[in-house]
């Protein structure tokens, strides 16, 4: 990447599952899920912002409205991602390192896949700053977590064994989303063991039709899913079923339910302008809400 190309940046959008079933457990303790992944317009924002001789290593600055507490050190998703792109593409220790910025503006621990966003996101970026665009992304985003590899394409996406298996998507209608986080943290093991201890059963894969006309017709499907991880993260934390009758509530919403592990809830419209309303009636409880359009549906690829 020449220096004129700089910065480079990418958005980071946050991942919404319409559904998701628990269908097996795997011997590793990893559970086997069927889910319908979409995007949502609010994204983080990664930046390369200057290269920097190899020495100095790669370096993050962390800023956003959900950057204080978030640490920038070698945990950091975004630079276990760079590390991982390292070695997997055996890349030369004398490639320049970068100065890198996120900006965070999704809610941390959430169920809406920021950190699994950004990982993404250095992927994307970093294969291309250091040339290396060839490297098959895929394995690299999986060993990194269960959410990444959908992130790095971030199109609405049918998501199959632990998240691997990237099957395409039904045909989204022109959709507005309302997501809401009440501001707990919710720790993903933590719901997936709730669930096995709570004795539910397996749930077989979802049937689908090839296509939504309308949001009506989705949240008509949408009924007959679940969220198999909703029952026992409103147990760990009851606030998140007051985010959803609130949703459920509020005027046009189609459909209200939780994303991934939680917390964030998602309501459905098919006017952004009644979405709008919704969210703000929603930050007037004291929790983070934002509106916005599904993005890859029909008319907004
Ligand atoms: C709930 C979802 O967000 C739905 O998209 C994902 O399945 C979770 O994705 P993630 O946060 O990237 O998950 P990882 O960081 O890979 O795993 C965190 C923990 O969640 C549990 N986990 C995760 C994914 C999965 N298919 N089965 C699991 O049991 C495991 O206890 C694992 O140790
Ligand atoms: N860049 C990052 N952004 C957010 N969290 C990060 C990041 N890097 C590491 N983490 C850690 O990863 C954990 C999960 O964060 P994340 O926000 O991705 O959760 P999530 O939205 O529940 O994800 P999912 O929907 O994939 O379960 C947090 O505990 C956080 O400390």
């Amino acid at each position: 990447m020449s220096s004129s190309m700089l910065p480079a940046r990418s958005l980071a959008h946050a991942k919404i599952n319409l559904f998701l079933h628990i269908t097996a457990r795997r011997d590793n303790g990893y559970h086997e899920l069927d889910s319908l992944a979409v995007f949502a317009q609010t994204a983080d924002l990664l930046t390369l912002e200057a290269p920097c001789p190899a020495e100095q290593g790669m370096s993050l600055a962390i800023d956003g409205p959900f950057g204080a507490g978030l640490e920038a050190g070698s945990d950091n998703l975004v630079l276990r991602a760079a590390s991982a792109l390292r070695l997997a593409a055996s890349l030369s220790d004398t490639l320049p390192a970068w100065q890198m910025r996120l900006t965070k503006n999704l809610p941390v621990a959430s169920g809406i896949g920021g950190g699994s966003a950004d990982a993404a996101a250095a992927l994307r970026l970093l294969a291309s700053a250091w040339q290396c665009e060839d490297v098959d992304l895929a394995p690299i985003a999986a060993s990194l977590g269960a959410d990444v590899p959908v992130c790095i394409a971030q199109k609405s996406r049918r998501m199959q064994g632990i998240g691997e298996i990237l099957v395409a998507a039904p045909r989204l209608p022109r959709c507005a989303m309302v997501l809401v986080n009440p501001g707990v943290a919710v720790p993903t093991p933590a719901v997936f063991r709730a669930w096995k201890e709570s004795g539910a059963a397996f749930r077989p894969s979802a049937t689908l039709p090839a296509q939504w006309h309308d949001v009506a017709a989705l949240a008509e499907s949408l009924r007959s899913t679940s969220n198999d991880l909703q029952a026992p993260a409103i147990a760990l934390f009851p606030v998140i079923g007051e985010v959803l009758s609130h949703l459920e509530r509020s005027e046009e919403c189609h459909f209200a339910r939780m994303s991934g592990s939680g917390a964030t809830c998602f309501g459905l419209y098919a006017d952004l302008d009644a979405a709008c309303r919704a969210a703000e009636s929603l930050r007037a409880q004291g929790w983070w809400a934002d509106a916005g359009w599904v993005q890859n549906t029909e008319d907004r690829r």
